[in-house]
């Protein structure tokens, strides 16, 4: 590897894709940028030199100053269900720079957030302020570390100019990892504006970068459907056993690949109550926690209706076809979240009542305003008088009943702490501490807060001593926390 280009050995395959799919957009020179996050491990496993990313001419890079060599700034075109109503989008503020391939051969699309207006950009200014370019930074790499599937962030620069929303902010750039920028929405805008052969080369273009193994398979793109709709299953799923909460579902912000994508308006939920919203703008509650498994599958039924012309030459056949799937959806969904559920207990095994007495947890936890994370921990390290539960007759009974369910089970009180160590993060990127970080970064350039939350966040299963301090819980607030779709 050379190493005069800082490491980059970009491919564009998806500016080979007609040109529907595209504009060429150059990111917008900046006046004294400033890198102010830079991801080492991921740079290191990009590729990547990390010695020279770490100087000037990297910093230009993340800024959008300079082109790394075999670049083609692109922005990329897609549509969307915005809460429910079709709209056209596209790439308004975000270059892709194209796709790096790493050293064991991996594909990963590189791009910059916030680098300026774009031929999508609308009435935008194409640019992003510090504080949710940090917020997208440090959830998604704790999103990364708890083992959930997402794109990722490899730096964060200050542009050194401000950018005007309520008040004047000081502007960022973010650069995001991403195994594809692929959305529900893409293959909603092709369907819509594109022919049906531009539509045939976008799925052939998404199965062979995200579903290799199904390339040539007689039934292709019915199970390109089957396939997605798994991994959707699966990624929600993820959330669900976390308490993530997307926040902004819409139908652009849910990837092909199964990557968590768009940290906008997202945060964990504290107490657990299904009902959470934490987005200032989902007035309606469509993206609440409880919801997100149900707006998953119309997200699904949104994409197989672009499908539909690939999936048999009679609609009405073609119908009936995604209609099958997308009904086995519930059943994936269903099935990867009582086998995490098991796991979040310690149970290795399966038994029929395993739902009754998973459920039976969840509603006491609701009853008492428990904390969510804090509660599966609390279990975890054997310490149930942590909970505010405790002493109440209904928990003492549920307890005892999960004891006698653990002792059905041949495994070792160590197997059991062991599987639930690894099931139930010890920390999370919780709302008042990351609250905090950004407000010492953006208020007073300071990024040590940041920093710490970041490393901190970087073993969320380790649970050392160190880590203690995270697990605290904020004093109670009357102020319901509130999230703001980061522009
Ligand atoms: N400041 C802005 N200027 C121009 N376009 C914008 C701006 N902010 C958001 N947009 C565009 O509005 C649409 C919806 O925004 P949304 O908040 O879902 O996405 P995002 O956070 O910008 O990007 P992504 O989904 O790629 O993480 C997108 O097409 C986005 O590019
Ligand atoms: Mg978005």
């Amino acid at each position: 590897m050379t190493h005069n280009n800082m490491g980059w050995n970009f491919d564009n395959s998806y500016a080979r894709l007609p040109e529907r799919f595209f504009e060429s957009a150059e990111p917008t020179q900046v006046s004294s940028p400033k890198t102010v996050l830079f991801n080492k491990q991921l740079a290191e496993d990009l590729g990547l030199d990390i010695n020279e990313l770490q100087t000037e001419k990297g910093t230009a890079v993340f800024a959008g100053n300079t082109l790394p060599e075999g670049a083609q700034p692109i922005a990329q075109a897609y549509a969307g269900h915005q809460f429910g109503n079709f709209t056209m989008l596209g790439d308004g503020r975000a270059v892709m720079l194209g796709e790096q391939i790493k050293p064991d051969g991996e594909r990963k699309d590189i791009q910059l957030k916030g680098s300026g207006r774009t031929p999508f950009s609308r009435g935008g200014d194409g640019r992003a302020t510090l504080g949710p370019m940090l917020r997208e930074y440090i959830i998604s790499e704790a999103m990364h570390a708890l083992g959930i599937p997402t794109n990722r962030s490899l730096a964060v620069v200050t542009t050194g100019e401000s950018v005007m929303r309520e008040i004047k902010l000081p502007g960022a750039v973010l650069t995001r990892v991403a195994d594809s920028h692929l959305r529900i929405g893409t293959f909603e805008y092709a369907a819509r504006w594109g022919t049906e052969e531009e539509l045939r080369e976008l799925a052939d273009y998404a199965i062979n970068r995200h579903y290799p193994d199904i390339e040539d398979n007689p039934d292709q793109y019915l199970t390109f459907f089957r396939e997605v709709v798994k991994r959707q299953a699966e990624l929600i799923v993820d959330w669900q056993l976390v308490g993530f909460i997307h926040g902004v579902m819409n139908t652009d912000n849910m990837t092909i690949s199964g990557q968590t994508i768009d940290y906008g308006p997202c945060a964990f939920m504290d107490v657990y109550d299904p009902a959470t919203v934490f987005s200032s703008i989902d007035v309606q509650g469509r993206y609440a926690y409880q919801n997100q498994p149900g707006i998953g599958q119309w997200n699904l039924a949104r994409f197989a209706e672009t499908l539909l012309p690939l999936l048999h030459e009679k609609q009405e056949h073609a119908i009936n076809q995604a209609k099958e799937i997308l009904g086995e959806y519930k059943d994936f969904y269903d099935d990867y979240w009582l086998a995490g559920m098991r796991k979040k207990l310690g149970l290795h095994n399966q038994e029929e009542q395993d739902e009754v007495l998973i459920q039976g947890l969840l509603d006491i936890m609701e009853e008492h305003n428990a904390d969510f994370t804090n509660t599966f921990r609390a279990l975890t390290i054997d310490k149930p008088e942590k909970t505010p539960m405790h002493g109440t007759e209904a928990f003492t009974d549920w307890f005892q009943r999960w004891q006698e369910r653990l002792s059905r089970q041949e495994k070792s009180k160590d197997e059991v702490h062991q599987l639930m160590k690894r099931s139930n993060p010890n920390v999370i990127p919780r709302n008042h501490l990351v609250e905090e970080a950004l407000e010492a970064a953006v208020q007073k350039g300071d990024f040590t807060l940041t920093e710490r939350l970041i490393e901190v966040l970087s073993s969320p299963y380790a649970y050392t001593d160190k880590q203690e301090p995270y697990t605290e819980l904020p004093e109670p607030s009357d102020r319901p926390f509130q999230t703001y779709c980061g522009t």
